[in-house]
């Protein structure tokens, strides 16, 4: 997959395919202002080439052929370096109709523009200096973001985030690496170990912070598994649907209404989540239904986190203990549903007696104890990254920093000239990873196919 040239002038559609009110038309390279010159009309008769960058005017897009007004239009003028691709851009903003925008891509090929490839005016801004690979794999993921937290986290890779980042991390195995070259080059000096060590250990501590992100990263990006599990009849399928805020899942007064699975997708404070509402775990001589417990099982087992409903009006069974020992503590939130109801236990005590985390008080029916049941599964979803932080969501990030991870944790624990060889490879490993070292075309041609033309 070879890269597509450069220096010549690309042109696309940047809206979004369909009709919209508005529509944009973007060039860039050295002949933008040329072939906007044969297609765009300025209402002030005042050539393209001459207008200053910055500007919006007003004119028409006009087929040369045949002195056709094909739309009006208002022109956006960018002057190399000094534009989103480092090069001369120009928008032409129209009518927003699919028709409208093909026929200004046409009169921009046919006056010499060449159809642009996915993400090529990103790939030209990376080419340019202007983003670096880390920035510019965060605008894909900023225009693919489908939550507010994965929409947060591209924003703040755009924004240089973890670009800073890296460069602190490289800044000091570069001087780990220039003092033990030093020590090479002039042994007699004795530069003490301990020097070496410092920055070794920051850099360390700062490539495990960042993997640490990894999950919740993951989790905003791509969402989580909750499996919904409890004893039939405990209300799974009531709170399904006030998480969902619509109905969902049939409800029903008979026990082991729910003999499969449904999924519903859920926002939960900005997380994506796919909610599983489980059939109601029990043994059961039911064939039907006993395929339904195991699947339940399944779920929960595969499910980033599980939420136990245990009924708060009725007494807890055996079954309800059984079900607390099957399943993990830390990916388990127990809720005592139902609790407009007079209760049968206290859960502080079920707490204690059961050994599981603060059991929220939940009730489906009039909305109690949903807003904190709400935030304790973001919590335990995202943790601490679900604040400003910063987190690793791109798989080529993660594989690369575990990469240098191992690289510097072998440094730390090699002699000096086996060291420096582990450093090299950090560096190196680092300078792929922002695309300001050496980069195989096949990475680069790799990630900006994923773009979407135009971007
Ligand atoms: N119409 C339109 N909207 C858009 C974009 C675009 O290209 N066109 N963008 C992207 O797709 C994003 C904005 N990104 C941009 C980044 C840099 C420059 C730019 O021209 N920078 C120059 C000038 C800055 C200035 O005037 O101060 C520079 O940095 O030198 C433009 C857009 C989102 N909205
Ligand atoms: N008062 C009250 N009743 C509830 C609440 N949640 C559920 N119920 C009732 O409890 C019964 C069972 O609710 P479901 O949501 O169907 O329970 P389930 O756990 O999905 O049941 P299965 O499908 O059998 O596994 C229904 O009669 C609901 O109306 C609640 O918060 N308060």
């Amino acid at each position: 997959m070879p890269l597509p040239p450069l220096g010549d002038t690309i042109a696309a559609i940047a809206t979004a395919p369909g009709v919209g009110a508005v529509g944009i038309v973007r060039l860039s390279g050295p002949e933008s202002y040329a072939v906007a010159e044969r297609l765009f009309a300025p209402r002030s008769g005042a050539p393209v080439a001459a207008l200053p960058p910055g500007r919006v005017v007003y004119g028409r897009i006009v087929d040369a052929a045949t002195d056709e007004t094909v739309d009006e239009a208002l022109l956006l003028t960018f002057r190399a370096p000094h534009s989103y691709t480092g090069e001369d851009v120009l928008e032409l903003q129209t009518h927003g109709g699919p028709a409208v925008l093909r026929r200004v891509l046409d009169l921009c090929t046919a006056h010499g523009a060449r159809l642009a490839g996915p993400g090529e005016f990103t790939l030209r801004a990376f080419l340019s200096g202007r983003l670096d690979l880390v920035q510019a794999e965060a605008v894909l993921d900023l225009v693919n973001a489908q939550s507010d937290s994965a929409r947060r986290n591209a924003a703040l890779g755009l924004s240089k985030a973890l670009t800073e980042q890296l460069g602190l991390i490289q800044d000091d195995i570069t001087r780990v690496y220039g003092d033990i070259q030093a020590v090479f080059d002039y042994p007699d000096e004795g530069v003490p170990e301990a020097a070496f060590q410092a920055p070794l250990e920051r850099a360390l501590g700062r490539v495990r912070g960042l993997l640490s992100t990894a999950r919740a990263g993951r989790v905003a990006q791509r969402g989580a598994r909750l499996a919904l599990i409890g004893r039939p009849n405990a209300g799974k399928s009531s709170l399904l649907n006030a998480l969902l805020g619509y109905r969902r899942s049939i409800v029903s007064s008979t026990p082991g209404t729910t003999r499969d699975y449904l999924e519903a997708p859920v926002d939960i404070l900005g997380v994506p989540v796919t909610a599983v509402d489980t059939a109601g775990i029990r043994d059961t001589g039911d064939a039907v239904e006993a395929s339904g417990v195991e699947a339940a099982k399944e779920i929960a087992e595969h499910a980033d986190l599980g939420l136990l409903l245990l009924d708060s009006s009725t007494p807890l069974a055996p079954d309800d203990r059984a079900l607390v020992g099957e399943l993990s503590p830390a990916r388990l939130l127990v809720v005592a549903s139902k609790s407009d109801l007079p209760p049968a236990w206290d859960p502080c005590a079920a707490q204690r007696e059961l050994g599981v985390g603060p059991v929220l008080r939940v009730s489906a029916a009039t909305g109690e104890g949903l807003g904190a049941l709400k935030e304790a599964i973001r919590e335990r979803l995202v943790g601490d990254a679900g604040g400003s932080a910063l987190w690793l969501t791109n798989e080529r990030h993660i594989a690369a920093l575990e990469a240098v991870r191992e690289h510097l944790e072998r440094a730390k624990a090699a002699p000096d000239d086996l060291a420096a060889l582990d450093l090299e490879d950090a560096l190196k490993t680092l300078g792929e990873l922002t695309g300001r070292g050496e980069v195989a075309e096949e990475t680069l041609a790799h990630i900006f196919a994923n773009f979407c033309v135009g971007k």
